[in-house]
Formats: structure tokens, C-alpha cells, sequence
């Protein structure tokens, strides 16, 4: 197979029909949640729907929850009661086999990457092929790992890089990318942006809003920064006091009378936030008004980013 066969093979979404009983419009339902370490409760009855299609921020003060939310929506953590239902499937009761299954439809990255220090990028990114796809010969997955270093922004000479040869921001696009490697219908973010210079941060965010477009992605993202909040997601949820306060796009949150909500959107990083998305759209309306004013007398467009 051609190296753009391969491409093109791994570009087509593997047809995952929904499951009987699967609610198509909400990928991630979680309901009753209520998870303890010892004396120490962290969930007691957090509900959450996530919407199809859509990128939900996740917010909330440092040790409110937001990875162990993650951790169990994704299988990691046992919850003490409640129910989660992914794609479908009852996560807190899933068989093996199904466990394996729904497990393929996701893609994580998680805050430190972890990737395998001993693997180079595209060894990390062909780990998931392996593990799922063992019949694949050696060198479609090879090919389709480059692909996926590919679509995650990273020159191709960063496939045969070990993690320790690699920046940070290399890095996180690596561990995105191993995180695409089977072309997932969800996609976990655990803090992506944490660690990176603004511009880094600014990239990968636009990053993973060609993703979502292109790949019709549903993505779970938890972060704490103002500017990815705004720039990206469509909504966010809030969590405090061991629930989901408050999910709904930003304007709507910014009416809501909770004092966290209020002090985070609203303090001095919140409005600086938001003030850098309306310089940022309005440089976006400007240079579109002057691209349309080029066009029409035949002028070149003036290159760069928009904002
Ligand atoms: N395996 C564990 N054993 C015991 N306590 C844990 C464990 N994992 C998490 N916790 C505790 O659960 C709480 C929530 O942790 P979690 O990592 O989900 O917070 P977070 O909201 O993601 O915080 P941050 O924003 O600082 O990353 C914290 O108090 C943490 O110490």
C-alpha cells in the first residue's frame, strides 16, 4: 500500500455504528458519581452530560476533582456508586471484552504525556496499534503512526526521536498524537497547555480545534487556562463543592451568582482572558474584511495567524 493508501486508510474513521440503546447525541453521560479515598470524599452525586461534537472544558480548584472524574470515566478509578456511560456502554460494569472494545474509541493524553521514555515517538504512537491491531503488518502501522505525528503538527523527523530528545511542546503533540492513534470518537485532555510558553499553548489549542472539526471529535478537556477556555470550548464545567455545579457556555456561566464562578471568569486572569478573545476576533473580522477587499483587487492575502 502507498504511503497516501495508508494515510487515507487511517484518515476514514473506523464505522463505529451505534450500539443498540446508545444515545448518539450524548457520547459521555455520568450520573450519581460518588468516589472516596478513605474518609476523603471527592464525588457525591455529580452528574454530567457531555454533547456530541462538542469540546467541554473542565474547571474547578486545584484537588476539586477533575482527573479523578477523568480517571473514572475512563476506567481507571472504581467509583463508590453512581453510573457512567460511554458510547453506550455501563463503564462501572463493563465485561472484558466490551472494556477492550469501547476502549479503542478513545484516545487519551495525560498531563506528564506519559509516554514511554525507551520508544521513540512513532514506537509510542504504534503501542495502541499493537495492542488492538495486532494483524496490521509492520509496515502499514509504521506508516500510519507517521501519519498520526503527522496530523499532530510535529515534523516528521520527530518520528525517530526518543521523548527526552523532545521539547515540551513536542512532546504533548506527541502524546496527542500516540492519544489519535486509533482514531478515537472521544478525546481526554488532561491540562495540554500546562507547561507551555503562550504561543505553544496558543498552537496547541488551535490544534485541537482542527482535530475536532476535522475529525468530528467529541473532546474532555480539563485545564485551568482562561485563554483555552475561551478560545476553544464550547462549553465548560464547573466543579466545586464535590459536584458539577454549572455547565454551560461561558457567557451563560458569567450571569451565574456562585462566587467561584465569578471570582475565576471574572477576576483579573478571567478578564484579561476575555478581553485577549475579543482583540483576537476582532483582528480575525479585520483581516477577513481585508482579504475580502484583497481579493477583489486581485491582491495577494497577507499571510500569518489570524489573531
Ligand atoms: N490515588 C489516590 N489516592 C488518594 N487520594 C487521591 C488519589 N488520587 C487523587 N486523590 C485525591 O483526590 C483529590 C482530587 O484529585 P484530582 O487529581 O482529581 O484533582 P484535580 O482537580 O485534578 O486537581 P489539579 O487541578 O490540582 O490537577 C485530591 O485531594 C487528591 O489528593
Amino acid at each position: 500500500m502507498s504511503e497516501d493508501a495508508a494515510i487515507e486508510a487511517a484518515r476514514t474513521p473506523a464505522p463505529n455504528e451505534p450500539r443498540p440503546g446508545e444515545d448518539s447525541r450524548h457520547p459521555i453521560k455520568v450520573e450519581g458519581l460518588r468516589n472516596c479515598f478513605g474518609d476523603h470524599v471527592i464525588h457525591d452525586d455529580l452528574s454530567l452530560t457531555v454533547n456530541k461534537g462538542e469540546i467541554l472544558g473542565v474547571v474547578g480548584g486545584s484537588g476539586t476533582g477533575k482527573s479523578v472524574l477523568m480517571r473514572s470515566i475512563i476506567g481507571l478509578q472504581i467509583p463508590e456508586a453512581g453510573h457512567i456511560t460511554v458510547l453506550g456502554d455501563d463503564i462501572t460494569s463493563a465485561e472484558d471484552d466490551e472494556d477492550i472494545d469501547i476502549r479503542s474509541r478513545w484516545g487519551v493524553l495525560f498531563q506528564g504525556g506519559a509516554l514511554f521514555s525507551t520508544l521513540t515517538v512513532a514506537e509510542n504512537v504504534e503501542v495502541p496499534l499493537k495492542e488492538f491491531y495486532p494483524e496490521i503488518a509492520d509496515d502499514l502501522r509504521h506508516e500510519i503512526a507517521r501519519f498520526k505525528v503527522k496530523l499532530s503538527g510535529l515534523p516528521s523527523e520527530a518520528a525517530a526521536k526518543y521523548p527526552s530528545e523532545l521539547s515540551g511542546g513536542m512532546r504533548k503533540r506527541a502524546g496527542l498524537a500516540r492519544a489519535l492513534a486509533l482514531d478515537p470518537e472521544l478525546l481526554f485532555l488532561d491540562e495540554p497547555t500546562a507547561g507551555l510558553d503562550p504561543i505553544g499553548a496558543a498552537a496547541f489549542d488551535d490544534l485541537i480545534r482542527e482535530l475536532q472539526d476535522t475529525l468530528g471529535l467529541t473532546v474532555f478537556l480539563i485545564t485551568h487556562d482562561l485563554d483555552t477556555l475561551y478560545e476553544i470550548c464550547d462549553r465548560v464545567a464547573v466543579l466545586a463543592d464535590r459536584k458539577v455545579i454549572a455547565v454551560d457556555t461561558i457567557p451563560n456561566l458569567l450571569k451565574l451568582d456562585h462566587p467561584w464562578i465569578q471570582e475565576y471568569f471574572n477576576g483579573p486572569r478571567g478578564r484579561a482572558a476575555q478581553a485577549a478573545q475579543d482583540r483576537g476576533r476582532a483582528a480575525r473580522k479585520a483581516q477577513g474584511e481585508g482579504d475580502a477587499k484583497a481579493a477583489g483587487k486581485g491582491m495577494d492575502k497577507p499571510s500569518g495567524r489570524g489573531a
